[in-house]
Formats: C-alpha cells, sequence, structure tokens
C-alpha cells in the first residue's frame, strides 16, 4: 500500500470522525503499510550520491548541503490549514505525499494545523510544534516537509523546535526535478533553480555551520573573530554566483540551438500542438497514443522533463508536430518556472494546446488553475486551447459532467484504453489551421520546398511534371496559398 492509498483511506476516515468541525486535525498514520523497499532506496540513495558528486567538483562546501537536503527517509508532513475545505487541506496534504514518495521517502504521518495564518516564526503554533516533535520520536522520523515555502529563518526555528531536518516544499520538488532532468539542458535548468533557491537560504545553513566551527576554535582564538563558518559562506555565495551565471550562459545558448531546430519546423509551417497539464494527468501517455511514439510513462510525478517532439498525422493524412511539457503542480517553485521559462515558452509557439487534466483526480478544477496560472506566467494564455479529460475509464461520471459543464471546449478519452482518442484525433485535425483555399500553381524545382509542404500540410487534387517545374491543383491553408501566390497561373 502506498502512502496515496493511507491519507485517502484517512480522509474518509477523518469525514466519517466528523473532525471537519474540530479546529486542529493531527492524525498518526498505521505503521503497518510502512514496508520499504531497501533496494529501491539504495538505488536511490547512490542516485543522490552520483548527483552530488556531480556538483562536488566546484561546490565542495555547498554539496554538504545539497546532500543533507536530499536524504529523505522516514518523514512526516506538516500543514498549516488556512482556507478553503477540509478536503482541500486533504488533497494538498496527499499531494504533498506523493511528492515525498517521488522523492523516495516514506511518509510516516502528517498533521494539519487549522489556523489563520502560518505561524511567521515556526510555522505551526508553538504548540502544534511541539506536538510535532512526539510524532517525530514516536515514528523515528528523520525529516519533516512542511507543505510551503518556508522563509529561510521559519524553517531553522521549526527545525530546532523538532530536532530533524525540515524541508518545504519548494525543496522538495526541486529534489525531484533533479532526479528526472535527463538532458543537458534540463539538468542545467534544474541546477540554476536549485542553486537560486539555495543561495538566500545559505546564510541559514552556514551560520549553523559557523556556529559549530566558532565554537571548535573559541579556545584558541576568543569571541568575535571572523570565524571560518563566515568566510566559507561569502566564497560558497561567489562559487554559487559564477556558477549561476555559467548555467545562464549555457541555458541562453542552449535556448538558441532550440529555436533554431524551432525555426527549421516553422520554415516547413508543419502546424504544432502542444500537450501540457499537470503532473500525472497522461500527457506521455496521450503522447504515445496520438504518435505511438514510446515516450517513458511512469506513475510517478514529473516522469517528464525534457521536452519531447514527434510528428503525428492528421486522419486526413496532414502533419503536425506534437510536443510534450514539463509536468505542472500547484506552487511550481518560482525559480522553476524561471528555469523552465525557454522550454515553456514552446506552448506559447504552438497553434494549438492540448490541456491534459486528469479526470479521476478529486480536484480537477484545481489542476486546471494551477495549470492555467503557470501558462499565464509564460505568454502562453491566449494559445487556443482544448481541455483533454483524460482517465475516463477511472473517473467519476459526475465529474466529467461537471467538467464537461464548465469546460465548454473539451473532450473526455482515456489513453490507456483509447476511448475518445479517435474523436480527438478529429478534434485536432479541424482546429488546426485549415487548408480551405484552392490553388493552381507551377512550382519551379528550385522551389521543391513548397512543394513538400503542399504534401505535408495540404490536399493535393492533381500533380503533373513540366519541364518548368511541378504543376499542383491543391487546397491549401491561407499562409502556405499567400507564399505560393507567386506561382499562380
Ligand atoms: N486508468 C488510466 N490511467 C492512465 C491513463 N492515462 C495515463 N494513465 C496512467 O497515469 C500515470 C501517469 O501517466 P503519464 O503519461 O506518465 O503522465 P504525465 O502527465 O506524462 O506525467 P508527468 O511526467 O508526471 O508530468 C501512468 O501510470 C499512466 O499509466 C488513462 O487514461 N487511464
Amino acid at each position: 500500500m502506498t502512502a496515496r492509498d493511507i491519507l485517502t483511506g484517512r480522509a474518509a476516515a477523518l469525514a466519517s470522525t466528523g473532525s471537519e468541525r474540530a479546529d486542529d486535525a493531527a492524525v498518526v498514520l498505521d505503521d503497518q503499510w510502512a514496508g520499504h523497499d531497501g533496494d529501491q532506496y539504495d538505488r536511490e540513495e547512490r542516485a543522490a550520491l552520483r548527483r552530488v558528486s556531480g556538483l562536488s567538483t566546484e561546490l565542495e562546501d555547498v554539496t554538504e548541503v545539497e546532500y543533507r537536503r536530499l536524504r529523505l527517509e522516514r518523514v512526516v508532513l506538516a500543514a498549516v490549514w488556512s482556507h478553503g475545505t477540509l478536503t482541500d487541506a486533504e488533497n494538498s496534504l496527499r499531494e504533498l505525499a506523493a511528492l515525498a514518495e517521488t522523492a523516495g521517502s516514506q511518509v510516516l504521518a502528517g498533521v494539519v494545523q487549522r489556523r489563520p495564518h502560518p505561524d511567521p516564526s515556526t510555522y505551526l503554533g508553538k504548540g502544534k510544534a511541539a506536538e510535532l516533535r512526539d510524532l517525530v520520536i514516536a515514528e523515528g522520523a528523520d525529516t519533516v516537509v512542511a507543505d510551503t515555502e518556508l522563509a529561510p529563518s521559519q524553517r531553522r526555528a521549526l527545525e530546532d523546535v523538532v530536532k530533524v531536518k525540515v524541508i518545504d516544499r519548494t525543496a522538495l520538488i526541486l529534489d525531484i526535478f533533479a532526479q528526472h532532468a535527463k538532458s543537458r539542458e534540463g539538468k542545467a535548468q534544474v541546477e540554476l533553480a536549485q542553486l537560486q533557491y539555495l543561495l538566500p537560504r545559505l546564510r541559514g545553513w552556514g551560520e549553523s555551520m559557523s556556529r559549530q566551527a566558532g565554537g571548535q576554535a573559541a579556545g584558541g582564538q576568543g569571541m568575535g573573530s571572523r570565524g571560518p563558518g563566515e568566510t566559507k559562506i561569502e566564497l560558497d555565495r561567489r562559487r554559487i554566483n559564477s556558477r549561476i551565471a555559467r548555467l545562464r550562459r549555457e541555458i541562453a545558448a542552449m535556448k538558441t540551438v532550440r529555436e533554431t531546430k524551432r525555426g527549421g519546423r516553422r520554415a516547413h509551417r508543419v502546424p504544432s500542438v502542444a500537450i501540457a497539464g499537470y503532473t500525472n494527468a497522461g500527457k506521455s501517455s496521450l503522447l504515445n497514443r496520438l504518435t505511438g511514439a514510446g515516450v517513458l510513462v511512469e506513475d510517478q510525478l514529473f516522469a517528464t522533463l525534457d521536452p519531447t517532439v514527434r510528428r503525428a498525422e492528421t486522419p486526413d493524412g496532414r502533419l503536425y508536430t506534437l510536443s510534450d511539457t514539463v509536468g505542472f503542480v500547484r506552487q511550481l517553485p518560482h525559480e522553476l518556472v524561471e528555469a523552465f521559462r525557454s522550454t515553456l515558452e514552446e506552448v506559447a509557439d504552438a497553434d494549438l494546446l492540448l490541456h491534459v487534466v486528469d479526470g479521476s483526480h478529486p480536484d480537477p478544477e484545481g489542476q486546471i488553475s494551477a495549470v492555467r496560472s503557470v501558462l499565464a506566467e509564460v505568454g502562453a494564455d491566449d494559445v487556443k486551447e482544448v481541455v483533454v479529460v483524460n482517465k475516463v475509464d477511472l473517473a467519476d461520471p459526475e465529474v466529467l459532467d461537471r467538467l464537461r459543464r464548465h469546460e465548454t471546449h473539451s473532450i473526455a478519452v482515456s489513453a490507456r484504453t483509447g476511448a475518445g482518442v479517435d474523436a480527438l484525433r478529429a478534434l485536432v485535425a479541424q482546429e488546426l489551421p485549415q487548408p480551405d483555399v484552392d490553388v493552381e500553381v507551377l512550382v519551379p524545382y528550385d522551389r521543391g520546398d513548397l512543394v513538400s509542404r503542399v504534401h505535408e500540410t495540404g490536399e493535393v487534387l492533381a500533380s503533373e511534371h513540366l519541364a518548368e517545374g511541378t504543376r499542383l491543383s491543391a487546397r491549401v491553408d491561407a499562409e502556405l496559398a499567400h507564399d505560393l501566390a507567386a506561382y499562380a497561373r
């Protein structure tokens, strides 16, 4: 049984005890399901070590911090529930559990505190933080994950209370991205986001290190001497800043290469369709269905980080490109949106956006709005959008009905069973730029590119090879008709 199942069960149990009326809901999960695959963990830990050693040549000191952050083993979740319903709080916690599992940890328990605002000093209130400490001891946990982005001082103060390491949702998401990045560009983007996250937090981590160092030095040098810790923080900060600058340059260079490729596709005017959606909605599965591409599909969050571009064909034989993007999640760390900006901007350039939604999720509307707000951030909110409600084989008919009513431009499919996929293909064909202009042209042989475009994106009614060139009678889209105008006859 996974933590996800447990937390689902927990939601039902909480509801049946009527604890929604209670101010606080703190629940310890049963330990029986905490079975743990040692081999898998070893693998993950080794992978974490490899990642760290990849950094260590240049950032020896920082990697201590990185490594510390990456070691998630037995975790307890902590959340403040300050708005929305109990179901919202449950969904958020359940998602945090899934994220923690994806990062390779065991989720042992969760604490939710209801209060109007998080405590500015320790996130949870003082009493609740002390309870969290007891829970950590009882469960033998070694990490607390807070369902928010903590201020550096909050993280330190909470750590002082619970006496185990505290990480926040942002660090967790960054860690998952670090595990999943495969391409050079993806790795550079994640590392940039990690370093940007780390930079303002360096003082905190560095301070506790320098406190230790200062303690050792106290006998010999006395108080007030500039401890080695502080110099080290400065050094780390400088190293990080220069590494950030280098990563930015590298990413910009890679962006240029990608733009050139995209430019090539554009020059051919092959229409483009982008797939976007919340993590685990089924984007890769849908891409596979539509193209037969064999892209990695995993029941894990963020299996896809690197954009995949495939060729696909409409039922009437017109070509288009189909690209998959990084999965979205609520509170996607700002650093990541920035770092992945160039990847996400591909969506802004598309002729059509397939916004994939998991119809079997308890809160599909929340996912839709989270995705739309990130798309707006990268200027992709005015691309023509079709909402593809996926996993209809699992979804509750009532939820499907609600989505159909609210999302008027939507279609229901199952990437798993194939239900609705033919209708989706037809819809894509209809939404792409239409070949609706009839042309009669004589294209000289040195413009073979135009003839290919007619074949790829239009409908050839008649074709004949003459001495002067290729004579075509065809139906093409307005843009191609314009480019062919010089050869009209
Ligand atoms: N039952 C059911 N499961 C599906 C369907 N489509 C996808 N899945 C499952 O959902 C999980 C996630 O699918 P992916 O295609 O990897 O999702 P994704 O949106 O690309 O995920 P990220 O890479 O995390 O962004 C996998 O376990 C799929 O097998 C469907 O139509 N029905």
